[in-house]
C-alpha cells in the first residue's frame, strides 16, 4: 500500500507556478492577485483563509482579504463582491464558505463574475463543467483528479468508480470529471441501500460524504485506488471519512488526512487564479 500525500504534490506544483510568477514580476508586469472575502468570526473559515494568505505569499501570488463583519446585511456583501467584480487588479474572488446564516451563500455565488470564479462555484462555470466547456473546475474535484493523475491513473477506460457523496461542491463535479476520463462511474449515497457493496466494486473510490471514519476495508475491493476527500474534527483531531488503518488493509493507494486533498484543494486554487490572470491579462 502506498499513501499519496497531497503536501507534497501541492509543493511540486506550487514550486512551478513560482517560477512562473518569477518570471511575470521580471518582465515587470502586473501580477495576478486573489481577494478572498471572509465574513463573521468563525474559528475554522479564518483558519482556511489564514492557509490560502500563506499559500499565496508562498509562491509570490498577491493577496487581499476583505473581512466583515459576521452581521454585515446581503446588500453590503453584495456592493463588495460587485466592487471586485469591477477591479481591475483582481484576478480571482473566493467567498469562503459557509456564510453566517442570514446571508444567501446562491445569491452571492451568483453574483460573482464567472471568470474571476477561482472557485468554480458559478452556475455559469458548473454548467460548462457539464457541458463540457471551458470554464473553472472546483478545486477539490480538480484536485483529486491530480492525486489521481501522480499515481498514474490517466485514462480511466475499462475501470469501475464509484463516488461517494452527491454534493455540488464535491461528489457531483468529480463524478463528472471521472467521466470525462472514461470511467464507469456510480454515484452512491447516504440513502443508498447495500452501499458498501457497491463501493466494494469500485477500482477508484472517492469518499466524500463527510461522515468521520464511515468506510472501512469491507467497503474497498483488494487492489482499489482510495481518495479520501473528508475533513471532520474528533476530540480537536483532524480526520477524514475513511478508517485509514482499515482502508489500507486492502487498498493499493490511499490519500490520508491530513496531509492528501486538502492541500491540493488549496493549490488548485492558485491555478486557477494564475489561469484567471492569463485570461485577464490576455483581454486587457
Ligand atoms: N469558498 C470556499 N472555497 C473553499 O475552497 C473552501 C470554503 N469555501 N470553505 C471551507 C472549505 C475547506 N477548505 C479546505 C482547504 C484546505 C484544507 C487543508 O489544507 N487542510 C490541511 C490541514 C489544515 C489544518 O490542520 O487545519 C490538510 O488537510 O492537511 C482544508 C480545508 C476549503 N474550503
Amino acid at each position: 500500500m502506498e499513501i499519496i500525500y497531497g503536501n507534497t504534490l501541492a509543493d511540486r506544483i506550487k514550486a512551478d507556478m513560482k517560477q512562473k510568477i518569477d518570471d511575470i514580476r521580471a518582465e515587470g508586469a502586473r501580477l495576478p492577485l486573489l481577494s478572498v472575502v471572509l465574513v463573521g468570526n468563525d474559528p475554522a473559515s479564518i483558519s482556511y483563509v489564514r492557509g490560502k494568505e500563506k499559500a499565496c505569499s508562498s509562491i509570490g501570488m498577491l493577496q487581499r482579504t476583505i473581512r466583515l463583519d459576521e452581521n454585515v446585511s446581503q446588500k453590503e456583501l453584495n456592493d463588495v463582491i460587485m466592487s471586485l467584480n469591477l477591479d481591475s487588479e483582481v484576478d480571482g474572488i473566493l467567498v469562503q464558505m459557509p456564510l453566517p446564516s442570514h446571508l444567501d451563500e446562491t445569491a452571492a455565488l451568483e453574483l460573482i463574475d464567472p471568470q474571476k470564479d477561482v472557485d468554480g462555484l458559478h452556475p455559469m462555470n458548473a454548467g460548462c463543467l457539464l457541458t463540457n466547456r471551458p470554464g473553472f473546475i472546483p478545486c477539490t474535484p480538480q484536485g483529486v483528479m491530480a492525486m489521481l493523475d501522480s499515481i498514474g491513473c490517466k485514462d480511466l477506460s475499462g475501470k469501475r468508480a464509484v463516488v461517494c457523496g452527491r454534493s455540488n461542491l464535491v461528489g457531483k463535479p468529480v463524478a463528472l470529471l471521472l467521466q470525462n476520463r472514461n470511467a464507469t462511474v456510480t454515484i452512491v449515497h447516504s440513502k443508498t441501500p447495500d452501499i458498501e457493496k457497491i463501493a466494494s466494486q469500485a477500482d477508484i473510490l472517492i469518499v466524500a460524504m463527510g461522515v468521520a471514519q464511515m468506510v472501512n476495508e469491507n467497503w474497498v475491493k483488494e487492489g482499489a485506488v482510495v481518495i479520501d476527500v473528508g475533513i471532520n474534527r474528533v476530540n480537536g483531531k483532524l480526520v477524514g471519512d475513511c478508517d485509514f488503518e482499515s482502508v489500507a488493509k486492502k487498498a493499493s493507494y490511499v490519500s490520508p488526512v491530513p496531509k492528501g486533498v486538502g492541500p491540493m484543494t488549496v493549490c488548485m486554487l492558485l491555478s486557477n487564479t494564475l489561469d484567471a490572470y492569463h485570461m485577464h491579462v490576455q483581454g486587457e
